[in-house]
């Protein structure tokens, strides 16, 4: 069983699918930090984030892979771990220019594919082109302003410069973030993070 769990930036994905996994007692896949190891790759190097062969030139040097943990995705590059320095501002602000190209699409996509059923799995595009396929599909939103006071707990920006990041993101991401025709779209404006986990497993029949 897949369950694919999109939206935008900063809407509760992965603090949402890592609650939710959690609760079925099966991993989560965060797809956003393979986008987040790339682009944190290439600014170290210095090459220009539009260049997807000197990306994948970077790629197959690190070889980086995602460690679905149920706790906390992890993302390591041999013995390196890459994990706490992909949520920098440096990496949200150049992460998008990485994610329109698409060699680096089909890069992230060809990892999420062998991974072994069952998991929930959560970006933008999971349930419309990695996994069309997936049993149950939600999409998460929230207002701009709700996910920037949010976020302002993990950045040292304030609320609206970081607004202004996540509106601009959001744009850039626009192509691959359209939610799938048979997702549940779950506002999360006015919901607790348990509340958000609950309403998901009422809809997976295994609510309490
Ligand atoms: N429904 C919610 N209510 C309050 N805080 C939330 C909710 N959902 C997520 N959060 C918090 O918002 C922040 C961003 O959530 P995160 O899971 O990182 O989002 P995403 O993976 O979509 O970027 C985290 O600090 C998380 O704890
Ligand atoms: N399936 C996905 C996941 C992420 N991404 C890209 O990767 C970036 C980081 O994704 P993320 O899920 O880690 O970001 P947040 O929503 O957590 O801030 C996004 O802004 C997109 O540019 C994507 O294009 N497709």
């Amino acid at each position: 069983m897949i369950v694919t769990i999109d939206g935008v930036a900063a809407s509760g994905k992965s603090s949402v699918s890592s609650g939710v996994a959690r609760a079925l007692g099966i991993p989560y896949v965060s797809s956003g930090l393979l986008y987040r190891a790339a682009t944190l790759l290439g600014l170290e190097a210095g090459v220009d984030l539009h260049d997807a062969q000197a990306l994948l030139a970077l790629l197959d040097t690190h070889a980086p892979r995602l460690e679905p943990l149920a706790e906390g995705n992890r993302v390591w590059a041999g013995e390196r771990e890459l994990t706490d320095a992909l949520h920098s501002s440096r990496v949200d602000a150049g992460v998008s220019v990485v994610a329109v190209l698409p060699e680096l699409r089909a890069w992230v996509d060809a990892q999420l594919r062998t991974l072994p059923e069952p998991f929930v799995a959560e970006g933008r595009d999971m349930g419309t082109n990695v996994f069309p396929q997936a049993g149950a599909k939600f999409y998460l939103t929230a207002s701009p302003r709700i996910r920037a006071e949010r976020r302002a707990r993990e950045r040292p920006e304030d609320i609206p410069a970081i607004e202004a990041a996540l509106i601009r993101r959001d744009a850039k991401d626009k192509v691959q973030s359209a939610p799938a025709p048979d997702a549940t779209v779950i506002d999360t404006g006015p919901l607790t993070l348990e509340g958000v986990i609950g309403v998901i497993l009422e809809g997976l029949g295994k609510g309490s």
